[in-house]
Formats: C-alpha cells, sequence, structure tokens
C-alpha cells in the first residue's frame, strides 16, 4: 500500500481554516485524518478535549518537547501549539492522508523534515474582511484580537513558501479547490 501524503494547511487566524475543512473532511474519498494537535490555549467555547485540540499546561508541553515527542511546534500570541510524533507516521503507513492545519514556523519545520509534504495557504478575500472575522468570532479580549491581527500580517508575506494558495471568499468553493488539490496528489503518488 501507498504511503498517505501528508498535508499542511495553515493561514492566518480567523481567515476560516476550520470552517473549510468543515466542508471536505468527511468526504471519504480524500481518506483523511486530522492530526490532533497539543496545545495551552484554553478551551474556546465548544472545543473538546482530544477532538479540537489536546489542551495541556506548559509544564507537559515542555516535557513532550524535552521528549521529542512532536514533530513540529511553535509559540503563538503566548501559547505552545505542536504536533504529536506518534500518531502521524503510523497513519500515513496505513496509507491514510495526514492532515495538519498548523502555523507557518511549524510549517517550515515540517517542510524541512519532510520535503514531500503538500502545503496549502489559506488567504482572506482581505484584511480588512479578516478582521471582520476574527472579531466575528467574539472569543477573545482585544489585546489578543490585535496580536493576532499583528500575526496575520507576518504571515501573510509567507505565502511564498506554500505550494498552493487558496482564497476563503466562498468556504465551499476553497473546500472545492483545496479537494481537488489533494485529489490530484493522491492521482499522481498513485500512478509513480
Ligand atoms: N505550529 C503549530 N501551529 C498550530 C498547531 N495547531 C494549531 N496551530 C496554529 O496555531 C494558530 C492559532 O490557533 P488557534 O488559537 O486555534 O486560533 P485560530 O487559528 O484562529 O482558530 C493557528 O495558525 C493554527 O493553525 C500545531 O500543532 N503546530
Ligand atoms: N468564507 C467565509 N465568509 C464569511 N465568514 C467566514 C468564511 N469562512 C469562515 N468565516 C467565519 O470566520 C470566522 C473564523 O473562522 P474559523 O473557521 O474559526 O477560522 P480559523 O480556523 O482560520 O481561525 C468564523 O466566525 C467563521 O464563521
Amino acid at each position: 500500500m501507498k504511503k498517505g501524503l501528508l498535508i499542511i494547511i495553515s493561514g492566518p487566524s480567523g481567515v476560516g481554516k476550520g470552517t473549510v475543512r468543515k466542508y471536505f473532511m468527511d468526504d471519504d474519498s480524500l481518506r483523511l485524518t486530522y492530526s490532533i494537535s497539543m496545545t495551552t490555549r484554553k478551551p474556546r467555547q465548544g472545543e473538546r478535549d482530544g477532538v479540537d485540540y489536546i489542551f495541556t499546561t506548559r509544564e507537559k508541553f515542555e516535557e513532550a518537547i524535552a521528549e521529542g515527542e512532536l514533530l513540529e511546534w511553535a509559540e503563538f500570541v503566548g501559547n505552545y501549539y505542536g504536533t504529536p510524533l506518534t500518531q502521524v507516521e503510523k497513519l500515513r503507513e496505513e496509507g491514510k492522508n495526514v492532515l495538519l492545519e498548523i502555523e507557518v514556523q511549524g510549517a517550515d519545520q515540517v517542510r524541512k523534515k519532510c520535503p514531500d509534504a503538500l502545503s496549502i495557504f489559506i488567504i482572506p478575500p482581505s484584511m480588512e474582511e479578516l478582521e471582520k472575522r476574527i472579531r466575528g468570532r467574539r472569543s477573545e479580549p482585544e489585546e489578543i484580537v490585535q496580536q493576532r491581527l499583528a500575526k496575520a500580517e507576518n504571515e501573510m508575506k509567507m505565502v511564498s513558501n506554500y505550494k498552493y494558495i487558496v482564497c476563503n471568499e466562498d468556504p465551499q468553493l476553497a473546500a472545492e479547490l483545496i479537494s481537488s488539490i489533494i485529489k490530484r496528489h493522491m492521482y499522481v503518488e498513485e500512478n509513480v
């Protein structure tokens, strides 16, 4: 059996990564598994431990770094985020396509370790629209919103490191584009 793809999806906070993902994640023909990250961020309303993230403490996260348990990790607006290593390789060996939804520094680390990773960056139709979306989520205090917006400006400078750029104006269309990119790569992998 062919090893599954490693797919990186990045994009500024609030661009709609989670929203777009819901449109294509359950498409069986894509054989996708979502890699659940570890984070020290507090859960937002409706987020579930072990489903959206593995929520943990700074102490435990630093232990995981020291033990070499993470494929990559980064600090983002005061919190740690990282990808547990164990599941990724096992799932790929089983032929599953593993999806990492991670920020730009983590994506760099993954590209170095796995040069064959497929990377996609989601951009907003405009920075004004991005601000509306971050604020529309109403989950964080103004100070954090400002930090996320400043971070977004910097992240947008990293788009050229990605193989594909998809604009999320309409989430269904963005999901269709991402699905066709994944299908194309699955087809290529299966026919080499
Ligand atoms: N490097 C890295 N970044 C992650 C990981 N998990 C999530 N992120 C990114 O961390 C950033 C902040 O995530 P979050 O607080 O959930 O905010 P959101 O993207 O606005 O929903 C986003 O860019 C995520 O894609 C991870 O395991 N590693
Ligand atoms: N194409 C879109 N048009 C308008 N609003 C959107 C679109 N995609 C996402 N949103 C909204 O933007 C906000 C942030 O989306 P979310 O999926 O949480 O982003 P991310 O996971 O990138 O942080 C949510 O309130 C979501 O409903």
